[in-house]
């Protein structure tokens, strides 16, 4: 970890809004995601924690991600591994050491001063791979600064207006990120209830910087242009964007929220490089199905080529194998990238990918797997 990042910051005795992180080292007690979740609930504020942790409407479909993982078995294979795993992969070209990457995750301010430049760092200091969100709370040219070569991929919410689109993905392009990874699932926001009852409102001085030139970035509650439900529909993106946003960049195009074959299929006749089958976390539309359970129709529809990366849920390395053993490439971290912030910083980030990273080696040693294209099917029991 470069020794320009202070690690954490003590929060102000009178601090309630949520941006400090509260430990300066990693309590003794944290053995494993969900204990950094437990944290952050203590050193977020109520309406902060809302935002972060909450899913839409009825949260169905929050908990289905994580129940249809955890219906998934596991199947030993012994004596067969006697040197640590191999865990390197290549994703549309690009070298990763793990199969993970910290996924886009807006305002990260909300739960440290540094927010995505701690994250980034982090995840360098753990050769994980990072996607800056459209609505990050530092600029793409800063976070980009702190890059040290990992890979770094933006993620682009359409904007209204076609040119604000095109100046995000120059912007994205000029700072040498090597990815778009383009969210479709989110035209609209969706019915968070959670967010309702706290009344949660970014707090003064975070928004998305990223679009104040744009729009009034503070004067909504995610700095998207505000309006009607009627007008963020007459603006919002179809395949035809896609199509567009495809011929003005060089940099290879990933659609992040795919969740059925069809929608696969189509992204795959636009020759797009992947695609990220995900239901945002569940905050978007309450109802549809886990990721886990959508994965292997997809992987078999669209076939080996093409990549899948995958998120939702992942809160073990176990997690992780099983979403490589039903067809994908790797997976996006969400919510855990705010539980550990929030809890201790920097420092928690680069904790948490370490405590996925192990069970991972773990999972994969105890199932007889050297290697990534070891981990198959067959190594699961369903
Ligand atoms: C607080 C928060 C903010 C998010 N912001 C974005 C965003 O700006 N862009 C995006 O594509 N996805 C965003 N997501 C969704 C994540 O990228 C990811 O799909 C989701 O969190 C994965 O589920 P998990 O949290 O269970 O890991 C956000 C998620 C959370 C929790
Ligand atoms: C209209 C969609 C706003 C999404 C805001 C950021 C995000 O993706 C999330 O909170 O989830």
């Amino acid at each position: 970890m470069p020794d320009t990042v202070k690690l954490t910051q003590d929060k102000p005795a009178d601090a309630n809004d949520g941006v400090y992180a509260v430990h300066n080292q990693i309590p003794s007690d944290i053995a494993c995601v969900d204990d950094y979740q437990i944290y952050a609930k203590q050193a977020l504020s109520h309406s902060s924690w809302e935002y972060i942790d909450g899913g839409s409407a009825d949260e169905l479909t929050l908990s289905r991600n994580r129940s249809e993982l955890n219906k998934i078995g596991l199947m030993t294979k012994v004596l067969s591994v006697n040197a640590q795993p191999n865990t390197h992969t290549t994703v549309m070209g690009q070298a990763l050491y793990h199969p993970m990457l910290l996924g886009p995750v807006a305002y990260q301010q909300l739960a440290h001063p540094l927010g995505e430049v701690a994250s980034l760092k982090a995840a360098s200091a753990q050769d994980v791979g990072y996607v800056l969100s459209t609505l990050s709370s530092i600029s793409i040219e800063q976070v980009a600064d702190n890059s040290d070569g990992s890979p770094l991929w933006f993620q682009l919410y359409i904007q209204p207006n076609f040119n604000h689109t095109l100046d995000l993905i120059r912007r994205a392009e000029k700072a040498g990120f090597s990815a778009l990874v383009i969210t479709v699932d989110a035209p609209i926001n969706g019915l968070r209830n959670r967010e309702q009852r706290a009344s949660f409102r970014l707090p003064e001085g975070i928004f998305a910087v990223n679009l104040s030139e744009y729009v009034s970035a503070s004067s909504s509650v995610h700095g998207l242009a505000g309006g009607s439900l009627a007008d963020l529909l007459n603006s919002a993106p179809t395949w035809d964007t896609i199509a567009k946003i495809q011929q003005h960049t060089y940099l290879p195009v990933i659609i992040k929220g795919i969740l059925s074959v069809d929608d696969a299929l189509i992204a795959k006749s636009l020759a797009v490089d992947g695609i990220v089958v995900s239901n945002h976390g569940g905050r978007v539309l309450d109802g549809v199905p886990a990721t886990i359970e959508v994965l292997g129709d997809i992987r078999q529809a669209v076939g080996p080529e093409m990549s899948i990366l995958f998120d939702s849920g992942i809160r073990r390395g176990s997690d992780i194998f099983k979403a490589i053993a039903l067809g994908a490439d790797a997976v996006l971290i969400g919510r855990p990238i705010m539980y550990a912030l929030a809890t201790a910083g920097p420092l928690g980030v680069a904790h948490m990918l370490r405590l996925l990273k192990d069970e991972f080696e773990i999972t994969m040693a105890l199932c007889g797997c050297k290697s990534i294209s070891d981990i198959t099917s067959d190594k699961l029991y369903l």
